[in-house]
């Protein structure tokens, strides 16, 4: 049996918390690939170590005096060190990271530091062989990871490791320079891994009892999701279920490895187990329910739209040419609505409006902002019906407006549009009834 474990942020904040990841490691002889994170948030409020390599290389690049902003990154460590009473000195790697630093080695490889330097310690830890992901995790000239190559070189590297540490989050261009996944991108790590050992089991720690119905931080405690498949898990995470990567799931989803959710401060729970399918009924209609806010939607009105063919192609070419990518695109008769993300459509509001006009000539344009997406997810809906009713009863007796109906043909999924103020009373009311009234 072989399992790769991975270690989020949270898992690994200080000493008390390596002390958890130790003792869960040293319970089982399987768990002999480990994939850490660089240490997280020890308190609400605490900033984590990538978030202090960024800043601290912000001052750097500013041509600012960084070394207090470094040695507050050494402290974190060190901190660990002590707690752990290791016999580990990191002053040679703090000195090359300060050298680097001055010559503006790249945010990327800043931000790597983190998971270069909690690997080293881990492995010092456990006694464990530290393997640099800069070795064996390609990415191209692009950032973009080179899976197959990656693979070749994991294997390689790892079929003569009994036991490895390899830093998550980041990995190397041929050349040699560093490149990181985008934010919480050690569980990509981790995947990337447990693939190429082809690994029994892949556990992911963090500090959640595994995938929850619906984010803990907008309904309090909610129920523990015992298994979701990886389409539902994807649906999930690419809606803003961040406890794990959304393209985590691609390398252990092709071998039929499962990942296991766990928490670290409760080991004895057995947490969300993602497969490719299961005969298990799920414990409620729905899996579960996730959101993100900050989109807008531009509404565009002609009569006769709908014997005008290619008016979709032009329309959704205007946002090609701007480089803006949409969400949504719910149609009426003489209506077509485009779901677009806030941030990268403002700045190029009036430029996509004059694109429209002059591509269709609309009757009319509209636009509103600060509207939020909500995925109510499932298996168990297709075969249940009054579903989309139970919804939207729930949400108007919460006395939300609802905006957007949006039903994926696979019916694996229901989206909906509300407005940012209405985001948390709405998945509330969802999660109450399904969850807490019916079942
Ligand atoms: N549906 C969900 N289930 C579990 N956790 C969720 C969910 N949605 C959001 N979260 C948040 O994800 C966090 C875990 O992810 P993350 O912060 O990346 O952990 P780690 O530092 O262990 O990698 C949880 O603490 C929780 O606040
Ligand atoms: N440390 C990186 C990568 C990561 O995966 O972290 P975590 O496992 O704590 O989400 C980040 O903060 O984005």
């Amino acid at each position: 049996m072989k399992k790769v474990v991975k270690f989020g942020g949270s898992s690994l904040a200080n000493a008390e918390q390596f002390q958890k990841v130790g003792e869960i490691i040293r319970s089982e002889e399987s768990r002999r690939y480990v994939v850490p994170s660089a240490p997280g948030k020890r308190f609400d409020g605490d900033t984590k170590v990538t978030d202090m390599l960024y800043a601290c290389y912000g001052a750097a690049e500013a041509g600012e005096d960084f070394s207090g902003k470094l040695q507050a990154i050494k402290m974190r460590f060190q901190e660990i060190i002590q707690g752990l009473s290791l016999d580990l000195s990191l002053d040679r790697e703090f000195e090359q990271i300060a050298a680097d630093f001055s010559a503006h080695a790249g945010k990327e490889y800043a931000a790597s530091r983190g998971e270069f330097l909690n690997g080293k310690v881990m492995a010092a830890y456990l006694g464990y062989e530290f393997v640099d992901a800069a070795e064996v995790i390609r990415f191209d000239k692009n950032g973009v990871l080179e899976a197959e190559k990656t693979n070749r070189l994991l294997e390689k590297r790892l079929a003569k490791c009994e036991k490895a540490v390899i830093p998550g989050f980041y990995g190397a261009e041929d050349g040699g320079k560093v490149r990181t996944f985008s934010r919480g991108g050690s569980d990509v790590t981790g995947s990337l891994v447990a693939k190429a050992i082809m690994a029994d089991l892949y556990e992911n720690w963090t500090d959640v009892s595994g995938f929850l119905v619906t984010d803990p931080r907008i309904v309090e405690n909610p129920a523990v999701i015992e298994t979701i498949t990886y389409r539902e898990l994807r649906e999930l995470s690419y809606m803003g279920a961040t406890v794990l990567h959304e393209e985590a799931i691609f390398p252990v989803r092709k071998e039929g490895i499962p990942i296991n959710i766990r928490n670290t401060n409760h080991p004895e729970d057995k947490g969300t187990f993602i497969v490719e399918s299961t005969c298990r009924k799920p414990k409620y209609t729905i899996t579960g329910i996730a959101g993100k806010k900050g989109f807008c939607s531009i509404n565009i009105e002609k009569s006769m739209m709908n014997s005008e063919i290619g008016f979709g192609r032009k329309v959704l070419q205007v946002f090609e040419d701007q480089g803006i990518s949409f969400e949504h695109i719910p149609s009426g008769i003489d209506t077509l609505t485009v779901y677009v993300h806030q941030d990268e459509f403002e700045e190029k509001e009036q430029q996509v409006i004059a694109g429209i006009h002059r591509a269709v000539s609309p009757d009319f344009v509209e636009m509103e902002s600060d509207l939020a997406l909500i995925a109510v997810v499932g298996r168990g809906m297709k075969s249940t019906r009054g579903t989309a009713g139970r919804i939207f009863s729930a949400l108007a007796h919460a006395n939300v407006n609802v905006k957007m109906i949006d039903q994926g043909s696979s019916e694996l999924n229901i989206i909906i549009g509300v407005e940012n103020r209405d985001f948390e009373a709405a998945i509330k009311a969802i999660y109450d009834i399904f969850v807490l009234t019916q079942m």
